[in-house]
């Protein structure tokens, strides 16, 4: 029988910062293997969105449970090891790192050697170490990285910075991935590569995928399901189709273009 419980359920969600109610009364069910997207104008909440999902922020009212358990006052890094790991909007990398140093340091975080092991260099470390290597690797090849290896992250050109991004999340064998603008300062060519990079890997690493992006092409061909936030309200979700017709979508974009 297929699993119903939805692999994220965000239930009326809301944060306030001061006077203002960033996210308010937000609800989301994605289940196991869904593409979707998250749009709306500057400011409608889609970061802050993420950052509850991640444990950046803490809700003020609501809850967000992650194959039906609540995620509930958990650090950052401990939500990543639940399996929900992103990128962001301002790329995050280890500019001074290689670029193989950038998707090891995801894994560490995951590795099965203890501190010991590493401080003492114990021999499971080097196994650690070499697997760890070599999955790095792996990871860079699928993203066409592999040539640039040992390249300090800072000198490869943007788009192939915001691709390492990915990368690295990816590496810390996520069930959701979180992607924030993933096309943002993107040329046409490096954004259609990335459609299809997208989908190669929601498939191959059984993902299930939610990504913010103002690139309206790109999220209405790669998404099946998008939601609108406006305002910190979901003020529409459907089908691409369903959500480019709906009137409000339309009136929260007035003078943008959403086709
Ligand atoms: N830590 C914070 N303290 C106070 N206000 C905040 C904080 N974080 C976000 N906000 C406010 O919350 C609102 C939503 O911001 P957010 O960055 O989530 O929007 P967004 O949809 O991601 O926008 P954009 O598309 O421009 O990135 C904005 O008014 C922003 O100024």
């Amino acid at each position: 029988m297929k699993n119903t419980t939805p692999l994220l359920k965000v239930d009326s969600v809301s944060i306030q910062f001061g006077g203002l109610k960033a996210v308010s009364g937000v609800n989301m069910e994605l289940h196991e293997g869904e593409l979707a997207g998250l749009i709306g104008p500057n400011g409608a909440g889609k970061t802050t969105f993420f950052n509850l999902l991640t444990g950046v922020y803490v809700p003020t009212e609501g809850s967000i449970s992650l194959e039906g358990k609540v995620l509930k006052n958990l650090a950052p890094y401990k939500i990543t090891k639940k399996g929900i790991s992103r990128t962001f909007q301002n790329i995050r990398l280890f500019g001074e790192l290689s670029v193989i140093d950038n998707v090891k340091v995801a894994y560490h975080s995951l590795s099965k050697h203890s501190i010991a092991e590493s401080i003492f260099r114990l021999p499971r470390h080097f196994t650690g170490e070499k697997e760890m290597e070599e999955k790095a690797l792996e990871f860079l090849k699928i993203f066409k990285l592999d040539g640039y290896r040992d390249e300090k992250a800072k000198n490869l050109p943007y788009g192939q910075q915001r691709r390492l991004e990915i990368a690295r999340a990816l590496a810390a064998r996520p069930k959701l991935l979180l992607l924030d603008e993933p096309a943002a300062g993107m040329n046409p060519q490096e954004t259609r590569d990335l459609m299809e990079l997208i989908r190669f890997i929601r498939t191959e690493f059984n993902l299930t995928v939610l990504l913010i992006e103002h690139d309206m092409p790109l999220v209405m061909g790669v998404c099946e399901r998008i939601y609108v936030l406006d305002h910190g309200q979901m003020i529409a979700s459907g089908s691409p189709e369903e959500v480019r017709n709906n009137p409000k979508v339309i009136e929260a974009y007035l003078g943008e273009e959403v086709s």
